[in-house]
C-alpha cells in the first residue's frame, strides 16, 4: 500500500500558538505543514505572509507546503521560497504565464504544484503536469476553513490518477478541503496522494489524537 501524505493545515490552529502546534505536528508522526496564504483578493480572506513563515521556519524543520491564494504568485513567490518555503503551489486561475513560473520555483530549488478550483476542470493544468510535482484539487471553494467536502469532485481526482498513470507522470495528487476520517478515504480510494486537513485536525478535543487518526 502506498504512503499517504497528511498534511495538518494551520488555517484552523490558534495562531497565537503556532509554535505549539508545529510541536504537535510533529509529535504526530507528519512531516508536511500546509500554510494558506490569502491575499484579500484572489479569495474574500486574508492570512499570512513571508513574514510569519519566516518565523515558523526557524521552530521546525517540517515540509513547509505553501498555498498561494493570490492574484499575483509571479509577484511574491520568492519572498516565501526565502522564508523557507519546501514547495510553493500557486492557482491555475491566475493570469501569469503558469509553465514560466513553474519552471523559475523549480529551478530555484523547490517543489511547485499547481491548484485547481472546483469549477476548473483537469484539461486546464494538463499540459504543465510533465513540469510539476503536484497538483493540488481544491474539495472546497478556497478562502476558508470549515467548509463541507464536495462530493463532485472525486470523479476530478479519478481523472487526475488515470492521466498521471497513464504517462508516467511524478507528480503527487493533493486534495484540500473539509477532509476527515470519511473524506479522507474516499479521496484516497480514488488517487490522492497527500491530504490537507485543518478544521477536522484543529477543532478536535485532542487535535494530536485527530492527526493519528489518518495514519490507522
Ligand atoms: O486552502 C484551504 C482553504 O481555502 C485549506 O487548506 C483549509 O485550511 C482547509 O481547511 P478544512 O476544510 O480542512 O477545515
Ligand atoms: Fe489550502
Amino acid at each position: 500500500m502506498k504512503k499517504i501524505i497528511i498534511i495538518p493545515s494551520i488555517l484552523s490552529a490558534d495562531f497565537a500558538a503556532l509554535k505549539h502546534d508545529l510541536k504537535m505536528i510533529e509529535k504526530s508522526g507528519a512531516e508536511w505543514v500546509h500554510i494558506d496564504v490569502m491575499d484579500g483578493h484572489f479569495v474574500p480572506n486574508i492570512t499570512v505572509g513571508p513574514v510569519v513563515v519566516k518565523s515558523l521556519r526557524k521552530e521546525t524543520e517540517l515540509f513547509f507546503d505553501i498555498h498561494l491564494m493570490i492574484t499575483n504568485p509571479e509577484k511574491y513567490w520568492r519572498k516565501f521560497k526565502e522564508a523557507g518555503a519546501d514547495l510553493i503551489t500557486f492557482h491555475s486561475e491566475i493570469s501569469a504565464e503558469k509553465k514560466k513560473l513553474v519552471e523559475d520555483i523549480r529551478s530555484s530549488g523547490i517543489k511547485a504544484g499547481i491548484s485547481i478550483k472546483p469549477k476548473t476542470s483537469v484539461s486546464e493544468i494538463e499540459a504543465l503536469l510533465p513540469y510539476l510535482n503536484l497538483v493540488l484539487i481544491m474539495t472546497v471553494e478556497p478562502g476558508f476553513g470549515g467548509q463541507s467536502f464536495m462530493d463532485n469532485m472525486v470523479a476530478k481526482i479519478k481523472v487526475l490518477r488515470k492521466v498521471i498513470d497513464e504517462n508516467n507522470y511524478d507528480c503527487l495528487i493533493e486534495v484540500d478541503g473539509g477532509i476527515n476520517s470519511r473524506t479522507a478515504s474516499i479521496c484516497i480510494d480514488a488517487g490522492a496522494d497527500a491530504l490537507v486537513s485543518g478544521s477536522y485536525i484543529f477543532a478536535a478535543e485532542n487535535p494530536l489524537e485527530a492527526v493519528k487518526s489518518f495514519f490507522v
